[in-house]
């Protein structure tokens, strides 16, 4: 018996015609937590997903699911996972009352133990209860999906860009329900394009590029390591346009003009500090009247780790 709300060793696909879409990933998905998987556009996640979800055949390494091999116990690794899928999929002439009740029935849940209206009611479409699911706006029928990958209670919860096209103030609403069951134990896996949001909600983040596992760490590591800082700098008298006489000096990476009187400077941490940068333009014959750091985040990171080699 393992910890891991899912287990994946060496997972690979190739799709007919050659396309390697994951290349021997193994990745474990701590019970509990909210995970991020990231990646570019046509890095893999999907493929990943599908595969849990029993959509994709794998072509090599395994996968299981609450312990339970996806290949040996495919009914329980099934019943042990929801997946809110990117494309939105249902029958446009069922209510959401309907819709929910055919999910439940599809995965045997006894009558007496559905929860159809309690779904409706933490998703916020208790009052489209009986309208045609034809009838909702993007965002309504994204709420649905994940009221109806919740029907049989699954202690997983997977929503691929559950986000996508979904205003702000329904993002929120949405994040709440799914931090609300993270409280109650439910794992979360999400896959977002916004790393913003996937900063703010995944204690774990993995990155997926080209089919490969490239990071996977907890979020804070993550972004701690971004070796870029910047500090803005607004100084007492305007700055010469021409690039090359901007002030350079070798604790500067890069230097920018971002007004008549401020340059934005990025350093690397590693190698120098706010401080010696700022004694660096002073020392230049600047005096400085105003500083502002900007601190890096998961996209510096990202785009860091994902970048095509030179
Ligand atoms: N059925 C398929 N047949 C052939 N190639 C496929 C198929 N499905 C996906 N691919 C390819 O496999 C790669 C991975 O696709 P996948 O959809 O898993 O990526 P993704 O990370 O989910 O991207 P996105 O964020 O754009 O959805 C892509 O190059 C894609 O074109």
């Amino acid at each position: 018996m393992t910890d891991a709300a899912i287990e994946i060793e060496g997972l690979t696909k190739v799709y007919e015609g050659g396309k390697r879409a994951l290349d021997t990933v193994s990745l474990s998905i701590p019970r509990g937590q909210i995970f991020g998987l990231l990646g570019p556009n046509g890095a893999g996640k999907s493929t990943m997903i599908n595969i849990l979800a029993g959509l994709v055949t794998k072509t090599a390494g395994s996968a299981r699911i609450w312990g339970f091999d996806i290949d040996e116990h495919p009914r329980n690794a099934k019943n042990s996972i929801g997946i809110v899928n990117q494309e939105i999929l249902f029958d446009p002439f069922f209510t959401p009352f309907e819709t929910l009740e055919n999910q439940a029935g599809y995965y045997g849940v006894p009558k007496a133990q559905r929860r159809t209206m309690e779904l409706l009611r933490a998703v916020h479409l208790e009052d489209k209860a009986d309208a045609y699911a034809r009838t909702l706006s993007g965002g309504m029928k994204r709420r649905l999906m994940v009221a109806k990958a919740m029907v049989h209670s699954p202690p997983i919860l997977v929503l691929d860009e559950p986000t996508a096209g979904v205003d702000i103030l329904l993002r929120q609403q949405l994040w709440d329900y799914v931090r609300g069951l993270n409280e109650q134990g439910v794992t979360i896996v999400l896959t977002t394009h916004y790393l913003e949001e996937a900063e703010e909600l995944c204690d774990r983040i993995a990155i997926i590029n080209h089919g490969r596992l490239i990071a996977n760490k907890p979020t804070r590591e993550l972004v701690n390591m971004a070796q870029e800082k910047i500090v803005r700098v607004t100084v007492d008298r305007p700055i010469d346009q021409v690039v090359e006489d901007l002030p350079d000096h070798p604790c500067f990476d890069r230097v920018e003009r971002t007004g008549d009187q401020m340059l934005s400077i990025t350093y690397h941490k590693d190698r120098t500090n706010a401080g010696e940068v700022l004694k660096a333009v002073n020392d230049l014959g600047f005096h400085i009247i105003d500083v502002a750091t900007q601190e890096p985040d998961l996209e510096d990171v990202f785009l860091h780790l994902t970048a095509p080699a030179e």
